[in-house]
């Protein structure tokens, strides 16, 4: 699929993912996640927001398929993956993308920071991503890569112990978009991070997603964070979404007694 510039707002976007009626229980009897649907659009950051516990990564885990949901549908590009043999499934799982909290969990420590950035380029046998200058020298590409992010070429032939904790999510972000997926999920993407350093790679993450009209799913249990970089937002609580909002509905009146104690606690604006 090739990203395109787009408004980010624009209702009219196709659907990159749907769920409906997704369940998860956990050996031992836990409801981590108890019928919930939502939609994703093209071009559309959608954020979820919920204390520890609530199942957010869960839910994370259940529509990248890394985990088994126990029932329920997951919808990527109008195609069921409820129902896709392993091997379909492989195929179609590339078409997503994930960030996770622990930039270091996400490299291997023996391969250089190009050769782990190429990783999901050369697996899925593709070129040069359209959004960057076309070129088929894989240093080149790697290189554009990391100027997307804001890093220096000179960290292509580095070891991941030899980068920063925001650094390497940088590259992990860089390595994400390389193949162009339909979703990105970010599950706390920042919390590992230095405060200071936190806030540059949400503006980094929001810059790439409205320049590139890429679809996120972010997950934070910091209700600031998501409305900084969402524009609708889902409240999750002990396994069930309780509240959906955009914008500034967020500090509506109305809004769910459960929203308005995270607004409570988090200093949003
Ligand atoms: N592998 C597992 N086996 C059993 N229970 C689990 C497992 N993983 C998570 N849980 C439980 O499921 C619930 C939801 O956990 P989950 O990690 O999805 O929450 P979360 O909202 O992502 O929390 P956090 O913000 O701390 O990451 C928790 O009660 C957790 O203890």
């Amino acid at each position: 699929m090739q990203l395109q510039l787009l408004q980010t707002s624009d209702l009219d976007q196709p659907e990159v993912l749907r769920l409906k009626n997704v369940w998860k229980t956990y050996h031992g009897g836990h409801q981590a996640v108890k019928g919930i649907s939502f939609a994703i659009r093209r071009g559309e950051c959608l954020g979820l927001v919920g204390e520890s516990g609530s199942g957010k990564s869960t839910l994370a885990r259940c529509l990248l398929t890394l985990e088994r949901m126990d029932k329920g549908e997951i919808w990527l590009n109008e195609r069921p993956l409820h129902k896709l043999t392993s091997f379909q499934l492989r195929q179609a799982r590339r078409e997503m993308q994930a960030v996770f909290q622990s930039p270091s969990a996400s490299f291997n420590s023996r391969l250089t920071i190009m050769d782990s950035l190429l990783e999901p380029i050369r697996c899925q046998n593709k070129g040069c991503p359209s959004f960057l200058d076309k070129s088929t020298n894989e240093r080149e590409i790697a290189s554009q890569l990391l100027e997307k992010v804001h890093l220096p070429a000179n960290c292509l032939n580095r070891y991941p112990g030899e980068l920063s904790g925001g650094q390497k999510q940088r590259v992990a972000i860089a390595r994400a978009i390389s193949v162009e997926p339909s979703l990105i999920v970010l599950d706390e993407p920042t919390a590992s991070l230095d405060v200071s350093i936190q806030a540059k790679v949400l503006n980094l993450l929001k810059d790439l997603q409205e320049k590139l009209g890429l679809s996120y799913l972010f997950i934070s249990h910091d209700l600031s964070a998501v409305h900084f970089m969402s524009q609708r937002l889902m409240v999750m609580q002990q396994g069930e979404i309780v509240d959906v909002c955009e914008g500034m509905e967020l500090f509506a009146p109305n809004r769910h007694s459960y929203t308005k104690q995270l607004l409570a606690l988090f200093d949003v604006n």
